[in-house]
């Protein structure tokens, strides 16, 4: 069976910068349920899933169990938008690819400091990416894309606004390269279907003390919608295939 690639963003605005990206769709998006509607551009379909976490994992679980019971199914899951990024590993305008999808506060705070659920002995924070896939789409990035890094991308449902803040991320996920809201959701969802799944995000601000005026949305959204101008040329399409 040929699967059909699902990206979930948690704006429209990053929604509309994937789709043109990616080029002409289908006229009429599909409803789901929950009031949910997917845009379909061919075998790619773009997905609103809502802000943080627990939204865009009911989101995405929704479309997932929809295709599935519509007799088809997903082959791959992007979690896609705009992000905070650690500097300098990610300048404002730059993309990352998640070598892994990291959630950052799913854990305990204890006198001695942070535990993950892993060290409290339950549950994961980290869903790893597929190297094959990585790969590809950093190649085809490499080939006139923006600026790019693979790294972990890290989920909060704080946006970091502080550099205390900023520093103890960066001091327990030195590799990470990004915060965003909702990869881990995504990520969750599409475990749950035995589906692969990558997190692609374009740097809008960096992480850090609060400073919405320096945040250069346009810029990021440009970006995205180059990146899956490409993506959508090459590793969407071999995905498909
Ligand atoms: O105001 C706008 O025009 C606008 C356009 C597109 C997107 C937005 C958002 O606010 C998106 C929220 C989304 O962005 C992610 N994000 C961005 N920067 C960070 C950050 O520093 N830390 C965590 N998350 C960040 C996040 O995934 C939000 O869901 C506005």
């Amino acid at each position: 069976m040929v699967h059909r690639i699902l990206i979930v963003t948690a704006v429209a605005a990053e929604a509309d910068s994937v789709a043109a990206g990616l080029g002409p769709g289908a006229p009429d998006p599909v409803p789901l349920p929950g009031g949910l509607a997917l845009r379909r551009h061919g075998h790619v379909d773009v997905l609103v899933g809502g802000v943080g976490p627990a939204a865009v994992a009911a989101a995405t679980g929704t479309a997932l169990a929809y295709e599935s019971l519509a007799g088809g199914g997903y082959g791959l899951v992007v979690s896609a938008g705009i992000a905070g990024g650690f500097q300098p590993a990610a300048p404002l305008g730059s993309v990352v690819v998640s070598s892994a999808i990291v959630a950052a506060d799913l854990g305990a705070e204890t006198p001695d400091g942070y535990l993950a659920v892993e060290e409290l002995g339950f549950g994961r924070s980290v869903h790893p990416v597929p190297e094959a896939l990585t790969g590809r789409i950093t190649a085809a990035l490499a080939a006139g894309g923006p600026s790019h890094v693979l790294a972990p991308v890290l989920t909060v449902s704080t946006v970091t606004g502080t550099a205390p803040r900023a520093a103890e991320l960066a001091e327990r996920h030195p590799e990470a390269a990004a915060e965003a809201m909702e990869g881990f959701g995504v990520a969750e969802a599409a475990a749950a279907h035995g589906v692969p799944v990558v997190e692609i995000r374009a740097v809008s601000n960096a992480v850090g003390p609060r400073d919405r005026a320096a945040w250069r949305i346009g810029e990021a959204l440009g970006a995205l919608r180059h990146t899956f101008e490409l993506l959508g040329r090459t590793v969407l399409v071999e995905a498909h295939a």
